[in-house]
């Protein structure tokens, strides 16, 4: 894996759907997310059918960034600290046990949105993420994210 990998590139094809950042749904923000030193970094373009209220994004749409950007930064920081290699088995599929979103500011829907986290806990199954939304370096929104290893009968 190169440094520029997108972690949502490397979710096997069985759990590659989710609208938020599945590769694999067409219909969805399939948003992509790196490694910017310790922190990770999201980059999405809201579209005009995001309004809110006109000229602003949806509440929604950010607090789905915020979700799957911190799912996405669970799953590298659990491979980075074993060592392992995002394409390695056993994958560590992480979803989300609890989401909370501050809205400070409204976001311009116009431009793009930059979020980033950084990785507050790992214990156990459990990744506490913490990510700051910005648009033109304006700080709009901050969330907190519980990512749990997603159990073998989830679901059931
Ligand atoms: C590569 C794969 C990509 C997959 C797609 C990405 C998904 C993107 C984001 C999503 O939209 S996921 C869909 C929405 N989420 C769900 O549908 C999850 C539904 N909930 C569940 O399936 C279970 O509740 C869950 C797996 C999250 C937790 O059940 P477990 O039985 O595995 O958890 P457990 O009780 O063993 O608790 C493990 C730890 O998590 C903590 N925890 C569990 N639920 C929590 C909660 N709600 N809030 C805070 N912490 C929570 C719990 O306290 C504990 O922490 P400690 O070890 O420190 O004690």
């Amino acid at each position: 894996m190169t440094a520029m990998d997108a972690f949502q590139d490397h979710y096997p094809d069985n759990v590659a759907h989710c609208y938020g950042c599945g590769r694999l749904n067409p219909h969805g923000h399939q948003i992509k997310t790196i490694w910017d030193g310790d922190e990770t970094v999201t980059v999405y373009q809201p579209e005009p059918f995001h309004t809110s209220v006109p000229g602003f994004a949806y509440g929604g749409l950010i607090a789905s960034l915020i979700d799957c950007h911190s799912t996405g930064t669970a799953a590298a920081a659990m491979y980075r600290q074993e060592g392992r290699d995002m394409d390695s088995l056993p994958a560590f599929r992480f979803v989300t046990a609890s989401l909370h979103v501050d809205f400070l500011k409204p976001t311009p829907i116009d431009a793009p949105v930059e979020i980033r986290g950084r990785v507050q806990e790992i214990k156990g199954r459990k990744v506490v993420v913490r990510t700051e939304v910005r648009s033109g370096g304006v700080l709009t929104a901050r969330g907190e994210v519980v990512a749990v290893q997603m159990p073998e009968n989830f679901g059931a």
